[in-house]
């Protein structure tokens, strides 16, 4: 079945709840993509625009990404003062205590550190000096091999050796992105750390915006009637709505962030 942009309704519904949560994700929805990883930033204006309805009183933002929480802030130019919730590391990181609270079950360990520093050096040996235009980020639970913008057979090699990498390993979470497989040994979800954060701030209505396979870990469990999840771009989806590309993105954010305060003006 194919699914549709939230309508007007949907959205001004979501707006008017007496608590609501914007959740969005970073890479693919509020930043394109690039092949260098660290070049990227948001759409001008939709950071300004994420600030403006996390100043509103019934409106509860975050910024939810497979980054780790440090490269996260740095690319969303976030400061910690800001009333803006990051998570990152696919829930694993975030800078709410209350996220961090309750995803402490989902912590890395020292068995998973150990295992992340064998899977540094197998990567370097194994796909690094095999495939020397793949790209190797590290982050603070994972190992992303990048292969955006390599011809196709050159990509699909280097992804398989990572795979193999992995398979040497127990308890190794492979994730297969856009032009990246991450291997992670991290036990969270952006599923668990935003419906965690929902809890917290006691969000009436949720919206959530995401583009990647990691995405649908919250659009899976935010299936409440008030809930507004969107996948961005193509791909099938367990979201309710879709929008096609990070500019719509923007466009939306701005149609909610005049909705919520005509919403809290009249409220
Ligand atoms: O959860 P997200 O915010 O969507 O982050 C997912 C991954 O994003 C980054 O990779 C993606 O963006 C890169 C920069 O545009 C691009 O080169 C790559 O092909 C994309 O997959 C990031 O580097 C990963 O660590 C994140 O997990």
């Amino acid at each position: 079945m194919s699914i549709e942009a939230p309508s007007a309704e949907v959205l001004e519904r979501a707006a008017a709840a007496s608590s609501l949560l914007v959740a969005t994700d970073f890479d693919g929805v509020l930043a394109p993509f690039d092949s260098d990883p660290m070049r990227v930033a948001p759409l001008p204006g939709t950071m300004d625009t994420l600030r403006a309805l996390a100043a509103l009183p019934h409106v509860h933002v975050a910024v939810v990404s497979g980054r780790d929480l440090e490269t996260l802030r740095t690319l969303t130019g976030l400061g910690d003062d800001e009333a803006i919730v990051l998570i990152g590391s696919h829930g694993a990181e975030s800078s709410s205590a209350a996220v961090r609270e309750a995803m402490e079950a989902a912590a890395v360990t020292p068995d998973d550190e150990r295992t992340l520093a064998e899977l540094r050096s197998d990567i370097e040996a194994l796909v690094r000096q095999s495939h020397p235009g793949a790209g190797i980020e590290y982050k603070s639970a994972a190992v992303v091999v990048h292969v955006r913008g390599l011809p196709r057979e050159v990509g699909d090699a280097a992804i398989a050796d990572a795979r193999r990498v992995a398979l040497d390993h127990a308890g190794v979470k492979v994730l297969k992105g856009k032009s990246v497989l991450e291997l992670s040994v991290s036990h969270a979800d952006k599923g668990s750390a935003v419906t965690a954060l929902g809890r917290h701030v006691g969000a009436a209505a949720r919206v959530y915006l995401g583009d990647d396979v990691t995405d649908e870990d919250a659009f899976m469990r935010m299936t409440r009637p008030e809930d507004v999840t969107i996948k961005v771009g193509t791909g099938s989806t367990a979201a309710r709505y879709r929008l096609d590309d990070e500019p719509a993105v923007a466009e939306l954010l701005t149609e909610l962030c005049r909705l919520a305060s005509a919403a809290h003006v009249a409220g």
